[in-house]
């Protein structure tokens, strides 16, 4: 593709289980952007949240990291990065957005500070090794369901600072989910205005509401989940008793 511009989709969440909607948002975005702009899509990656996230019924991140192993078999773009799981603390979503970015310059862009790039080295894998091959430069995105999106609203959740910069400096392709407008939203946001042309919004029109909590809910009360997660991920939930599967 020429004149184009590589990126390189990075979504971050739980992931407590994968589901394929999981799988299914970097297929969607990767075909709107090739449609609509003249982004090379070169790799996706997932980057789970840390343990102490906090979350309720959050599983350890060695099995959601398993799990999306399995899950993203599938896939011959997209792959998890473990960095945030292997920090002391939380990361911020732009700090982790902000890492991945480094990242991909120590690799491809060449300006690179060589203590970064000695630590980023360490965790290389094949997708950067991809993008070595080129000196084009490569965009990392925040890709996020329109609940991610509408999440900055709420009150102490985001810094301004750092909304500023996912928005401002790296962008984000956020994919609609049912229940939010996130055009609407955007139009109620002086500073997501004021950024428009760094959010790319994919229609999903094959709606399809699965969540992770919906899963573990099913799991819960020995309900199928087949279908709406890899089989190999079910099978590692059962094996491993994850989300009281060990009372079925
Ligand atoms: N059905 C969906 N449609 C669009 N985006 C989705 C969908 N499910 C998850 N996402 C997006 O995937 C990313 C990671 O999501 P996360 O792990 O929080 O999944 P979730 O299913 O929303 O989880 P939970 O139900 O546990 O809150 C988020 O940006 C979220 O918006
Ligand atoms: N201030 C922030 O950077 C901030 C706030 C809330 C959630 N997040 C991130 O958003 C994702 C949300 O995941 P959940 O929808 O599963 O809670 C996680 O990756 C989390 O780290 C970031």
């Amino acid at each position: 593709m020429t004149g184009s511009h590589r990126v390189v989709l990075l979504a971050c969440g739980s992931f407590n289980p994968p589901t394929n909607m999981h799988l299914r948002m970097f297929e969607i975005a990767r075909d709107f952007l090739h449609r609509t702009t003249n982004y090379n899509v070169v790799a996706g990656l997932i980057s789970p949240v840390h343990d102490k996230y906090g979350k309720e019924g959050l599983v350890n991140a060695s099995d959601r990291i398993q799990m999306l192993r399995l899950a993203l078999n599938s896939s011959s773009w997209v792959h998890v990065s473990e960095w945030e799981t292997q920090q002391d603390e939380w990361t911020p979503t732009r700090e982790a957005v902000q890492y991945h970015q480094e990242l991909v310059d120590s690799v491809v862009n060449g300006n690179v500070d060589p203590t970064v790039k000695r630590q980023r080295l360490d965790s290389s894998t094949s997708w950067l090794t991809h993008l070595a091959g080129s000196t084009d430069p490569v965009s990392v995105k925040l890709l996020c369901g329109a609940d991610l999106l509408e999440s900055f609203a709420r009150p102490g959740l985001w810094k301004d600072e750092d909304i500023e910069a996912l928005v401002g400096k790296y962008g984000i392709v956020v994919i609609t989910r049912e229940g939010s407008n996130p055009y609407k939203f955007i139009y109620e946001s002086d500073v997501l205005t004021r950024h428009q042309k760094n959010i790319h919004i994919v229609t999903e029109w094959i709606t399809n509401e699965v969540s992770s909590t919906k899963v573990r809910r099913a799991l819960r009360r020995g309900e199928s989940v087949k279908y709406l997660v890899q089989d190999s991920v079910i099978d590692y939930i059962y094996k491993n008793a994850l989300y009281n599967t060990h009372n079925k």
